[in-house]
């Protein structure tokens, strides 16, 4: 009974911005009972989509439902949202975020919900810290995170995402929006443990697939994720997280899913190194951006700079950046001193 009061019975007006498979896959999503109204920056594609009702590129074989409708440009998506209660989502990879947001400066905006996970490569912030330098304080903004590969929720499956803001009303206004069916949104005012859980899970999917195309069984891999997490705790802490939210569905969730389904484009990222083919040759070949390779660099300068231990971190940093094999990770791992758990 409580649940249905959460839920939303109005019809809200939604745009995306960014049309690659999650942002594509949460449009589906919410187009079950919103208007909403997609946008990318690649017009030719978004014009066959348009055509197709189907998102060819980054999404193939998921039919969109007829609430979703492509945004002709940039300017439509804006005044879709111009009303109250209305919802902006940035569904941009974390490098494309800063020139999206360039883009929003200025304009009259209601708010913006960012769906990427990761550091920023150069400067090493976290999303809502982009947001902040670029749009300042005067725009209520959020993560949206949680365990969620883009394929099963476009397939309608069940899933649960946290909704991270310091704004009560954001909070609320997302949880309207998209509590319902089988989408579960629970709340959170720790925007910096939801956001270090959903980058740090990456660069952890990236070791375990690499442990498992090693053949290294399926007690390495519950260590690696466990100690990975530790790992994750430690940085989030560092930077202001609070402990609880690491064992949620942002952290812990989102890192068992990563390391774990073979969905994941970060695990696969691991499993081609194992096989000894070159990361420009892997990351081509997925098609899709595997965040946790920009952010593995970020993190392990970020890490230095806090003086957080990351063993797990740094080991896929060398074999990403510095040519270490990955067999030379796994030894570099078990050759560390013991210590207390
Ligand atoms: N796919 C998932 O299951 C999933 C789930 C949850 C969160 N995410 C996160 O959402 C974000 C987007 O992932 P995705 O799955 O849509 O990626 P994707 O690779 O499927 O699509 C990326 C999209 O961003 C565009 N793009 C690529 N590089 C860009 C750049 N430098 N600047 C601007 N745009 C760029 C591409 O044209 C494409 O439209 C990532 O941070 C990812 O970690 C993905
Ligand atoms: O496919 P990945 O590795 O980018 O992971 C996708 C999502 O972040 C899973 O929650």
């Amino acid at each position: 009974m409580q649940e249905k009061t959460k839920q939303a019975d109005a019809v809200r007006k939604v745009s995306v911005l960014g049309a690659g498979a999650w942002g594509t896959a949460v449009a589906m999503a919410l187009a079950q009972r919103h208007d909403v109204l997609l946008w990318g920056r690649n017009a030719a594609a978004l014009q066959e989509m348009g055509r197709a009702r189907v998102n060819a590129a980054y999404l193939p074989g998921y039919a969109f439902p007829d609430r979703l409708q492509v945004a002709s440009d940039f300017d439509a998506a804006l005044t879709h949202v111009a009303e109250p209660g209305s919802l902006l989502i940035a569904a941009s990879p974390v490098a494309g975020l800063r020139p999206l947001l360039q883009q929003l400066k200025g304009r009259p905006i209601p708010n913006v919900v960012w769906l990427c996970k990761g550091f920023e490569y150069d400067t090493g912030l976290l999303p809502h810290q982009i947001v902040r330098e670029v749009l300042g304080d005067t725009v209520a903004g959020g993560a949206l995170s949680g365990p969620s590969f883009a394929q099963e929720v476009a397939k309608g499956l069940p899933c649960a995402l946290t909704i991270a803001s310091d704004s009560a009303a954001l909070r609320a206004c997302v949880v309207e929006t998209a509590h319902g069916g089988n989408v579960r949104v629970y709340s959170s005012e720790d925007l910096v443990g939801v956001e270090v859980g959903g980058a740090v899970k990456n660069v952890l999917a990236i070791a375990t697939g690499a442990a498992d195309g090693l053949g290294l069984g399926l007690n390495a891999r519950a260590a690696l994720i466990t100690r990975g997490l530790a790992e994750i705790t430690r940085l989030g802490v560092a930077l202001g997280g609070q402990t609880e939210t690491f064992m949620g569905l942002t952290g812990m969730g989102d890192l068992i899913l990563t390391c774990t389904g073979d969905l994941s484009r970060n695990r696969r990222v691991g499993l081609g190194l194992a096989q000894g083919k070159p990361l420009d040759q892997i990351v081509q070949e997925l098609g899709h951006v595997a965040e946790g390779v920009p952010c593995a660099k970020a993190v392990r300068e970020l890490a230095v700079r806090r003086g957080v231990d990351m063993p797990i971190t740094n080991a896929v940093a060398g074999v990403l950046f510095d040519g270490d094999q990955p067999q030379a990770m796994v030894t570099r791992l078990l050759s560390r001193d013991p210590r207390g758990e």
